[in-house]
């Protein structure tokens, strides 16, 4: 591979706005890739997976590089030189990269990769963290699956099309795609591309879904015809999901606290075709008072650490702290104990998280049923999912029914 400096330099620039500036990779990248317009695909690939690499292994590679933050340009230069070594990318003789120390990188390299902290790239909290909570063993197995980059899943909108029609159409545009067994909706792209820019993707043919995140809509059982609350509806994706179950039909109300992810859903139920979703902020206790014993289904996708999706966003590595995952665990439970008034007699909620702490899981769930307002619930099912089983993102579900 030979590297070009321009967008060597584009992934310094995002580095030290990630890194120095503590700014989210996601906008970062997408700032740093509207530099120049003459950019290609390839391009622009190359800065965006760079750049999350360099995120995803940050602690290992600024080990081996011995740098410490704040990052100055140069050190930044290392870990990029870090990067390079260690995929085996020949590197360009440029000032920057005068001197690296090829053997001493590779030598640091085995003996880090001995430590699961150093060679899966954590905080040492949350090593602890993982291990006392799912065991030596799966937490090993788990960190290792959710630091693998994930694949690109799309999810059919069978509201308009097909799964087999949306994948002769990508193809004829040059995108390919394969189904995946246990997963009715699902389409994985063989080979990484930009989807959002297809017409395909304009008239709503589908959206981008992990594969995981497609269980949680199905798991509700929801019927065309019935009223489904959303209660943490956040942009969408499940609500969406949900509509296309309930065939648009019956009534779905999408709430949230946040005014502004209730105007992205908006705009993404007009490219779907869904007319059946009524959304509402959640801006006092009001909204869900007025909501009693009124659904035949509740999904509560709860605020969580998502840990489940560090795949998707490595640099929540660095961004969590223990104290917010404190904090969220009661946000999670008082969701639980008020949120679950909006169901109806014989109505069936599901709780679900991207986690895969069983302190935000089934933990809360036995907490939920073993409290006054849980009594009136029993527990259906429940499913961990983890990414080293599935090669997916990490989720949790539990379906709770009201008793009659
Ligand atoms: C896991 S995200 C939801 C993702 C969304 N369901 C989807 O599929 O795209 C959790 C959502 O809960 C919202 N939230 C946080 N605290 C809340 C609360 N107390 N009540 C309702 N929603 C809350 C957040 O704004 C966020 O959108």
């Amino acid at each position: 591979m030979r590297l070009h400096r321009n967008l060597v330099f584009a992934v310094i620039d995002a580095l030290n706005l990630i890194f120095n500036e503590k700014e989210y990779a996601d906008k970062v990248i997408e700032k740093v890739l509207r530099y120049d317009k003459r950019w290609g695909a390839r391009d622009r690939g190359f800065i965006a997976e760079t750049t999350y690499d360099i995120v995803r292994w940050k602690r290992l590679y600024t080990e081996i590089a011995e740098v410490h933050e704040p990052y100055s340009r140069p050190n930044l230069f290392r870990l990029f030189a870090v990067w390079c070594v260690l995929k085996g990318i020949r590197l360009p003789d440029w000032k920057q990269l005068e001197e690296t120390p090829e053997r001493r990188i590779k030598g640091r390299f085995d003996e880090l990769s001995k430590i699961r902290k150093f060679r899966e790239s954590v905080p040492d909290w949350l090593d602890e963290l993982g291990e006392q909570s799912l065991g030596n063993n799966l937490w090993t197995k788990e960190i290792a699956a959710l630091n693998k980059q994930a694949e690109v899943i799309l999810r059919t909108n069978t509201l308009k099309i097909k799964k087999t029609q949306l994948q002769t159409i990508l193809a004829e545009n040059e995108i390919e795609t394969v189904a995946i067994d246990g997963y009715p909706d699902a389409l994985k792209l063989k080979e990484r591309k930009n989807v959002f820019v297809t017409e395909a993707f304009k008239n709503g043919f589908f959206e981008v879904q992990d594969a995981s995140s497609q269980l949680v809509a199905p798991f509700l059982e929801v019927e065309p015809g019935q009223r489904v609350i959303d209660a943490c509806a956040g942009a969408g994706g499940k609500t969406l999901h949900l509509a296309s179950q309930m065939e648009n039909k019956g009534q779905l109300i999408a709430l949230d606290i946040y005014e502004s992810k209730l105007k992205k859903l908006k705009i993404r139920t007009r490219r779907n075709g869904v007319h059946n979703v009524e959304t509402r902020v959640i801006d006092s206790t009001k909204v869900i008072k007025k909501l009693h014993n009124s659904a035949d289904r509740l999904l509560l996708d709860a605020p969580c650490s998502g840990l489940g999706v560090i795949r998707r966003n490595p640099d929540s590595k660095w961004k969590l702290e223990p104290q917010f995952i404190d904090r969220i665990m009661g946000v999670q439970q008082e969701i639980l104990q008020s949120y679950s008034k909006m169901v109806k007699k014989s109505g069936q909620m599901v709780y679900a998280t991207c986690s895969i702490l069983p302190q935000e899981n089934t933990e809360q769930v036995a907490k939920f049923l073993a409290s006054e307002t849980g009594e009136a619930f029993e527990l259906v099912k429940e499913q961990n999912i983890y990414a080293s089983e599935r090669g997916y993102d990490g989720f949790y579900m539990a379906l709770l029914k009201r008793k009659g």
